[in-house]
């Protein structure tokens, strides 16, 4: 049996011709909290949902708790808080109804948290009891994501959650998240492109490129580990570098990324015309995901 709490096996997803997920193996163990990074397009979204078993499959096969993604029994359902990209709300409920409506389905319903996110996040009486399609975008987004912490979900998944928020919103979700929802052990795979977001909360990023998981580990340990080598092609020793994870030339000049603190790379910065820079997330995020021009 799996130890894994996701684990998904040669994953195939196209949209027509448009190939999204491409045999995308993934494993996500219980309590690990994962920023998934890609460029617009790259299929986040497509694979979250295709996590949870709301899309269809063209190849390979999805678990969640040991269970078929496509087929979850309630109890799994009931483990599982979600915030989808475009808020799905019921507009024309008030937020009051629309959680009524969610508490009746779930077991585990935390009303006192419920009811201290709300005020926390400035629902107050009047916006509780208006149309949930008169609330401002950022708003929506957050009772989206007090919706999912809800029934204290064991694994929690959050596509782009702050997109609509304001920097105080970012900051109290991202408190919410640290001090109460990963505190509690609870699994989180959240996407977004605030690269700051990540390097406050997510222990694990994986990169998805081209339809797979092109890059996965710790955030501290792959920015200490990661380099970028510039120079001549001459200059660079035949064959891959140790831990080479992408080549491009730009011009007379080959940058390879590599993943790997080591003696190959000391010797490397010691030669006359070899550059060897530290990466920031941002740059690791864009080196891992543009296209290479070999
Ligand atoms: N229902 C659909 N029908 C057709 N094509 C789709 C559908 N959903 C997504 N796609 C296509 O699949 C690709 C991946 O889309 P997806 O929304 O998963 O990307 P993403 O990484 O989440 O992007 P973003 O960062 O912009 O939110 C895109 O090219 C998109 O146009």
């Amino acid at each position: 049996m799996s130890t894994s709490l996701v684990q998904m096996s040669s994953v195939t997803k196209h949209f027509g011709a448009r190939q999204v997920l491409d045999r995308l193996d993934w494993q996500v163990a219980p309590g690990q909290v994962i920023g998934l990074l890609g460029r617009n397009g790259a299929g986040k979204s497509t694979l979250l949902e295709c996590m949870l078993g709301l899309r269809e499959l063209d190849g390979g096969s999805i678990q969640l708790f040991g269970e078929e993604a496509a087929a979850l029994s309630d109890r799994a359902r009931a483990g599982i808080g979600y915030v989808p990209q475009k808020s799905d709300l019921f507009e024309w409920l008030t937020p009051t109804q629309m959680l009524d409506y969610f508490q009746a389905m779930y077991p585990r319903w935390n009303k006192a948290k419920v009811e201290n996110l709300l005020s926390r996040w400035g629902f107050d009486a009047l916006k509780r009891n208006s149309p949930i399609r008169k609330l401002s975008g950022g708003e929506q987004q957050r009772l989206s994501i007090i919706r999912a912490l809800a029934h204290e979900p064991e694994l929690l998944v959050l596509d782009e959650p702050v997109s609509a928020l304001d920097p105080v919103g970012r900051r109290d979700f991202l408190r919410e998240l640290v001090d109460q929802v990963i505190e509690r052990g609870t699994t989180v795979v959240f996407s977004t492109h605030i690269l700051s977001d990540l390097e406050r909360v997510a222990f694990d990023l994986a990169f998805l490129k081209d339809g797979r998981i092109a890059l996965q580990g710790q955030t501290d340990a792959l920015l200490e580990g990661a380099r970028r080598i510039v120079a001549a092609p001459h200059a660079l020793p035949a064959g891959r570098l140790d831990g080479e994870l992408r080549r491009t030339h730009e011009g007379a000049m080959t940058s390879v990324i590599v993943q790997a603190a080591g003696a190959q790379l000391e010797q490397l910065a010691g030669k006359p015309g070899v550059r060897v820079e530290a990466l920031s997330l941002e740059d690791l995020f864009i080196e891992m995901t543009r296209e290479v021009n070999k």
